[in-house]
């Protein structure tokens, strides 16, 4: 193969945005549905709280003028003529515009208050006045947020319900292999389960995406059309995985350059080189290699890239570690490689040790701690050398 002709991954994502736009719509959901979703309007509040004032602390509220001469004689104060209980939160009457922690006042038994001698008052102490929780008008959450807890509480106090956000893209996911069976039922000799489904599903939801997992398709160019005709009327993006390469079942290729516009088929990064990439009926097909680490890491690059530009969001960044490298890291020069790491610390140093498929006495890859993008045309790396290691969370 001649790797100097294999699209680099930024060509590759640039070749598909040349041939195809996302078209996100705006629709409405219930703030209690919100989550995860993508705003597609600035948001505002409708109105101030407190709506005119609240206590700011567990205390009386008293009027100012009885103090502006000093403490007065409290002994005979009755509650709801000279003072009321104001606890935080609360309202209190008009009549009353400064509050007294709980602490400084004694309620005497015979009635009447005694007060601490050094209480020091000051006009409109201890109450929040309208709006200094929250004012009408005051931006909630700013258009492109991923919305979280915390936005959808600043959404609700500010009496927003139905909130404007980004049509999730629907993302069809085909697993196509004869030798594949679902998860939760024991392979016989040369079967395989489909997990790329399950991983697919998790990673879709968690990018922003509506995934749409669709039943095994056995390796039969008839099944496989027909699946994939059935993902394009039905969602916005296709994968189908698996059947990429060169073996005598793996029709995907030619299905997408007989349906549509193949715009590629391998890219400079493995796990995943002989991605296919393709625009059918307007829709972005993509075919991701079948072996799970393959799976991951073109879900995580040009999948995640694709949902992002849909949302209209930047491509969230992990959180890096630099590590101490505890063995030769091979890695061909022509290539970026996506090595899974295991992450171990001592000292505040972390250290790495790759995962290579198959490997014994090994996490299972998909366990690791986090990853590691080899530059294209450095090639392999030494032991002891420091790498950038991003976390999975
Ligand atoms: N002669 C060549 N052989 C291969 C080449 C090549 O250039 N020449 N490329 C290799 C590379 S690189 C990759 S990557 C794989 C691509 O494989 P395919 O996309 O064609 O996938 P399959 O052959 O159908 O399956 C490979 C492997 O993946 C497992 N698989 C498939 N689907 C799933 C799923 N949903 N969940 C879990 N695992 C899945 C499948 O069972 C196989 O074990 O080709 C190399 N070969
Ligand atoms: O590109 Mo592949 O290295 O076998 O996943």
């Amino acid at each position: 193969m001649d790797f100097s002709k294999l699209k680099k991954r930024n060509e590759a994502m640039d070749l598909l945005l040349e041939n195809w736009a996302p078209r996100p719509e705006t629709e409405f959901v219930e703030l209690d549905d919100a989550e995860g979703y993508v705003l597609a309007e600035n948001q505002y509040a409708a109105f101030s709280i407190p709506v005119v004032r609240a206590s700011g602390m567990d205390g009386i509220a008293v009027r100012y003028d009885d103090f502006s001469e000093g403490i007065p004689d409290t002994s005979g104060w009755i509650e709801g003529r000279e003072y009321v209980r104001a606890d935080t939160g609360d309202d209190f009457d008009d009549a009353y515009d400064t509050v007294i922690p709980i602490e400084r006042v004694t309620i005497l038994e015979q009635g009447g208050l005694s007060l601490d001698a050094d209480v020091k008052i000051e006009k409109g102490m201890h109450v929040l006045g309208k709006g200094s929780m929250l004012w009408e008008g005051q931006l909630l959450a700013e258009k492109g947020t991923r919305l979280q807890g915390r936005h959808l509480a600043a959404l609700a106090s500010g009496g927003v319900c139905q909130v404007p956000v980004i049509r999730k893209p629907r993302v069809g996911f085909i697993p196509t292999g004869s030798e594949l069976i679902p998860a939760g039922t024991t392979p016989r000799r040369g079967q395989n389960i489909d997990s790329n489904s399950i991983l697919a599903k998790s990673m879709l939801r968690e990018m922003g995406a509506e995934p749409i997992c669709y039943p095994i398709v056995k390796d039969r160019q008839d099944e496989l059309s027909q699946a994939l005709d059935k993902a394009l009327s039905e969602c916005d993006i296709v994968i189908i995985n698996a059947g990429s390469s060169k073996g005598k079942e793996d029709f995907n290729t030619r299905l997408l350059r007989s349906k549509g516009k193949l715009l590629c088929h391998g890219v400079a990064a493995v796990p995943g080189r002989p991605m296919g990439v393709a625009v059918i009926e307007g829709k972005a097909v993509i075919n991701i290699p079948g072996p799970s680490m393959a799976a991951f890491y073109g879900l995580d690059w040009m999948i995640r890239g694709i949902v992002c530009r849909w949302l209209g969001i930047p491509l969230p960044k992990r959180p890096v570690v630099q590590a101490e490298l505890l063995e030769d890291l091979p890695a061909p020069p022509f290539l970026e490689r996506l090595v899974f790491i295991e992450l171990s610390e001592k000292d505040g140093t972390y250290f790495a040790k790759s995962h290579e498929r198959g490997e014994k006495g090994r996490r299972h890859a998909m366990s690791s701690d986090g990853i590691f993008v080899s530059s294209l045309g450095k090639g392999g790396l030494k032991k002891g050398e420091i790498i950038e290691v991003e976390w999975l969370d």
